[in-house]
């Protein structure tokens, strides 16, 4: 396999292919070498005479433990391989004789240390982009805002970050403090047209139980009983996710190319990989217009807050020099649609899988742990600018060809979302049907 190929490498083969359970440094591979290191050259606004006056940074959590959910299934896997698989392979073996299950079931998505670490660095390096705004002097004057979901994986996520900054400074007094918003950092769950269209009905992810048990995800199951040596009828889709899974919290938890690796090569991961793609595109992305339109709030806050930052600077002052908001995948994500970022023209569907390998919906890129958001606003000679940064690196407006336009062309192309996006109205659920009573 390619995992066996590269056994040397501290780096699973597969490690691209992990989707939302990535590891930050596969998007941003020069952090491998210096995690501190930034490359301020990419944040030129394409003018001249241009000063940094807000930031907001909106971060998915670090990198966490497995959900209870997907624990389960590990040890059952685990059980099966100790059980029932023939194969006297080496790095077999040495799952039965070496490797130990220590997930246990009350690690449920806690933040680990790693998870700290991707929050304590990023948080440096926005300090070293932006030394005016995310300042010692500007922590001091409350000119900087935490703002997080109450998941304890994002209150302690947001701890971390503040950390970084601190040691930074070398601030040893009382730390900075935060605020739990949920009504913005988790509006899925307070969307109650999301909850009944998408979270609880059993049809809105018909094309990921499609894709499982479609015929590229029978030839994994195949191919990983081979492997094993075990009948094929074992080996269920979810058994097979448990593997991968395994394979990437391994490395992103404790940096290890775990032997679990090895029973997936880079086709195998490919699939998997668009397995996971679909869950996020229908929960979480185009699938279902609710999806994108239950973050209307979280997009009004943000233009809310540069829209005042424009207007203070006239005054020659911005109060809120940087926001920091911690939340999860299914925060950043739904955003990223409702702005038009990362739409293909043809929807991911169950049995489209070939005709996908460019597409651009790509988890993997998109939201790995520490995923985050950065709008930049500029007072440049010519007006107000607005740049935005995914995962640090500058990415276009949609339909807008210019790295930071001026920030009225932004509003100007959102403008539809401006005026309208209501939360409340968006959320409402939908009409039961009244037929009956006519
Ligand atoms: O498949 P799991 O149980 O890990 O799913 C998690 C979500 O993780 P993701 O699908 O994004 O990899 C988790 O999102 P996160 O950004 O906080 O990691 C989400 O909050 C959690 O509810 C789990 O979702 P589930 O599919 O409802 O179990």
């Amino acid at each position: 396999s390619v995992a066996n190929a590269n056994v040397n490498s501290s780096i699973p083969a597969i490690a691209n292919y992990f989707g939302t359970k990535g590891r930050y440094e596969e998007v941003n591979p020069y952090l491998i070498n210096d995690i501190l290191s930034v490359n301020k050259s990419l944040l030129k606004p394409g003018c001249t005479d241009c000063t940094a006056i807000h930031v907001t940074a909106i971060i998915r959590h670090g990198t966490r433990y497995p959900t209870t959910k997907n624990i389960k299934r590990m040890q059952r896997l685990y059980d099966l391989v100790l059980n029932d698989s023939m194969n006297t392979d080496k790095w077999l073996t040495e799952i039965k004789t070496k490797w130990e299950m220590w997930y246990t079931d009350d690690m449920d998505g806690k933040l680990v240390e790693k998870g700290r670490d991707d929050h304590r660095h990023l948080a440096v390096r926005l300090a070293t982009l932006f030394p005016s705004l995310m300042s010692e002097e500007n922590l001091r004057s409350h000119r900087i805002r935490f703002i997080t979901s109450s998941k304890h994986r994002c209150v302690d996520s947001i701890v971390a970050f503040q950390e970084g900054l601190l040691n930074l400074w070398k601030v040893t007094e009382v730390g900075p403090s935060h605020k739990i918003n949920d009504e913005l950092m988790r509006f899925f769950d307070q969307c109650k047209k999301f909850i009944d269209d998408v979270e609880n009905n059993k049809t809105a992810l018909e094309e990921v139980h499609l894709f499982k048990a479609s015929a590229e995800m029978k030839i994994v199951q195949m191919k990983m009983a081979d492997q094993l040596q075990v009948p094929y009828n074992l080996i269920t889709p979810d058994l097979v996710e448990a593997a991968f899974f395994l394979c990437s919290y391994e490395f992103a938890i404790k940096s290890l190319n775990s032997p679990w690796c090895n029973l997936f090569d880079e086709t195998d991961a490919q699939v998997l990989e668009y397995k996971n793609d679909l869950k996020q595109y229908w929960k979480r992305g185009y699938g279902h217009d609710i999806n994108r339109k239950s973050s209307c709030i979280l997009f009004h806050d943000l233009f809310n807050r540069l829209d005042k930052a424009a207007h203070e600077i006239r005054f020659g002052h911005v109060s809120e020099a940087v926001t920091i908001q911690v939340g999860h995948a299914e925060t950043l994500l739904p955003l990223l649609a409702l702005m038009g970022f990362f739409k293909d023209e043809t929807p991911l569907t169950a049995d489209n899988f070939d005709m996908q390998h460019g597409r651009t919906f790509r988890t993997s890129r998109i939201v790995p742990y520490a995923a985050n958001l950065v709008f930049v606003l500029y007072d440049c000679s010519e007006g107000l600018r607005l740049q935005f940064l995914l995962n640090e690196t500058p990415l276009k407006f949609p339909d807008i060809n210019h790295q930071a336009p001026l920030y009225n062309t932004v509003r100007e192309t959102y403008r539809e979302l401006l005026h309208g996006c209501n939360f409340e109205k968006e959320c409402e659920p939908s009409r039961p049907n009244r037929n009956f009573e006519l």
